[in-house]
């Protein structure tokens, strides 16, 4: 018998064939792989490891609303590789998830995670859902579905996730919760970006922020920065990016321009991201925040041209192509989001003379402090506050200090400097297991 709560067949969403496909992700990712293979002169077996993810998951959530209709969502979860440790990654909720996505994001969390020289490999998880559609509820629900959809893959020696884009610390304690009533005992480890109260560490709300905040603060004096009269651009004014604007507005940078999925206010006399961000709470949105006088209103693609010294992509991938780079006006592009500059706008920018740095350096802040919850959680001692960021300090300094030395010594990009980096660290995991010599070099580099 026909349900008579099915919509009539026009209201049935349709697939928008109007919108061309974005160019797929994961080629690039290869390229960087095959780029640092080459350079590192590694035995062909390390490409045909990391080449393709170990294993992807797809599952369809079936979800009910609060009106008792159901929804069926997309749903993927990549372990890309675990030869350094279980699989480490965020989980996000956004309507353009899908698995090319999902694939090429858990890629980079492998190299990310060797860069930190953090005791993980690299995984990813997403929905394919609009938030802003959800009740809270709702959005619970989908939240324990995704756990119960992906539980046997999911484990504090397997697979430990943490938010992204459109998840946050409420979304992780319904997964942590849900996940301590499938396995029939609390295992927070295998989640973090937890609240505080529910096992969460000191620093984690941040950590992405500061962690490119600490890189940027030590490339200053080589990129010819001064905190006191640069000027910073942030795209997204979530999470990351309100983040990133608050810490850099504390040491003096001029925060000129910040926007998010509504639109962008740029004002050359500065705008203060507290009072940017009290404007979006009442609002919705950045657009109407005023700054010092010369504030004016536009679309996010004019922002990022907008004169500036450091941009700082802070949503979505995909934002610097070969479309606009040529107009981008910034000396440096500091990628806090995870691949928001494509290859060939990322080589026009650099023969323009303008230093990007790369996304598995950028914002490995998040997933080194998310090690620190993880550590936490195992040995029951939690951290202060300062402890966690002295250690992030640290760590960021180091690894942008090696990933430098690299890019002068083998005279390549930031960016492969750091796959070279990273690579070298899990082909010696691999190697550590007796199994081939796979540094054709003996590993020097
Ligand atoms: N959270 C973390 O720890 C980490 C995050 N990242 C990366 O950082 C980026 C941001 O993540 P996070 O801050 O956590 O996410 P959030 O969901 O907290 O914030 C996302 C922000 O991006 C804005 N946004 C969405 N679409 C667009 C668009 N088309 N143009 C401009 N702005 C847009 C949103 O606008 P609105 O507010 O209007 O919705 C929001 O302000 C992502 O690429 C993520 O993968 C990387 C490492 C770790
Ligand atoms: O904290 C984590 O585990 C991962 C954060 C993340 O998803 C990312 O770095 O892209």
């Amino acid at each position: 018998m026909l349900d008579k709560r099915a919509p009539a067949r026009e209201a049935w969403p349709m697939q928008d064939t109007a919108m061309p496909a974005p160019v797929p992700l994961f080629p690039a990712a290869q390229d960087n792989l095959r780029l640092a293979c080459e350079r590192l002169n590694i035995h062909p077996d390390v490409f045909e490891e990391l080449k393709a993810p170990r294993e992807t998951l797809a599952a369809t959530l079936l979800i009910r609303m609060d009106d008792g209709s159901r929804r069926a969502l997309p749903a993927w979860r990549c372990r890309y590789n675990d030869r350094r440790g279980p699989t480490k990654g965020g989980i996000r909720f956004h309507p353009g998830v899908c698995l090319d996505e999902i694939q090429t994001l858990a890629f980079w969390m492998t190299f990310k995670c060797a860069v930190a020289d953090l005791p993980f490999g690299g995984g990813k998880g997403g929905v394919c859902v609009d938030t802003k559609t959800l009740s809270r509820t709702e959005l619970e629900r989908v939240s324990r579905a995704y756990v119960e959809a992906f539980a046997a893959f999911i484990g504090p020696d397997r697979d430990i996730l943490a938010p992204d884009l459109y998840t946050n610390g409420i979304v992780m304690a319904w997964m942590a919760d849900e996940y301590a009533s499938i396995s029939g005992r609390p295992m927070p480890s295998a989640f973090t970006g937890k609240p505080i109260a529910f096992g969460g560490t000191a620093g984690r709300t941040d950590a992405t922020a500061r962690g490119g905040y600490y890189a940027l603060r030590h490339l200053e004096s080589a990129f010819g920065l001064n905190a006191d009269n640069a000027s910073v651009i942030v795209q997204g004014f979530g999470n990351v990016g309100y983040h990133i604007a608050k810490l850099l507005h504390a040491d003096g940078y001029r925060i000129v321009g910040v926007s998010d999925s509504g639109g962008a206010i740029y004002d050359p006399a500065g705008l203060d991201p507290l009072s940017v961000m009290e404007h979006k709470h009442l609002n919705g949105g950045v657009l109407g925040a005023a700054g010092h006088g010369q504030t004016r209103e536009m679309s996010n693609p004019e922002l990022l041209e907008q004169e500036c010294d450091v941009l700082v992509p802070a949503a979505l991938e995909r934002q610097i192509t070969e479309a606009n780079c040529e107009r981008i006006a910034a000396r440096v592009v500091l990628e806090l989001a995870n691949g928001p500059v494509t290859a060939n706008a990322e080589r026009v920018l650099l023969a323009a003379g303008k230093n990007v740095v790369p996304d598995i350096l950028a914002n490995s802040g998040g997933v080194t402090v998310s090690h620190l919850e993880w550590v936490q959680n195992r040995s029951g001692f939690y951290w202060d506050g300062s402890r966690v960021r002295d250690h992030l300090k640290s760590v960021i300094e180091t690894q942008t200090q090696a990933i430098w030395l690299v890019q002068n010594q083998m005279a390549v990009s930031m960016r492969e400097a750091a796959y070279i980096h990273g690579l070298k660290r899990i082909a010696e995991s691999v190697e550590a297991r007796g199994t081939e010599a796979y540094f054709a070099n003996g590993g020097s580099l």
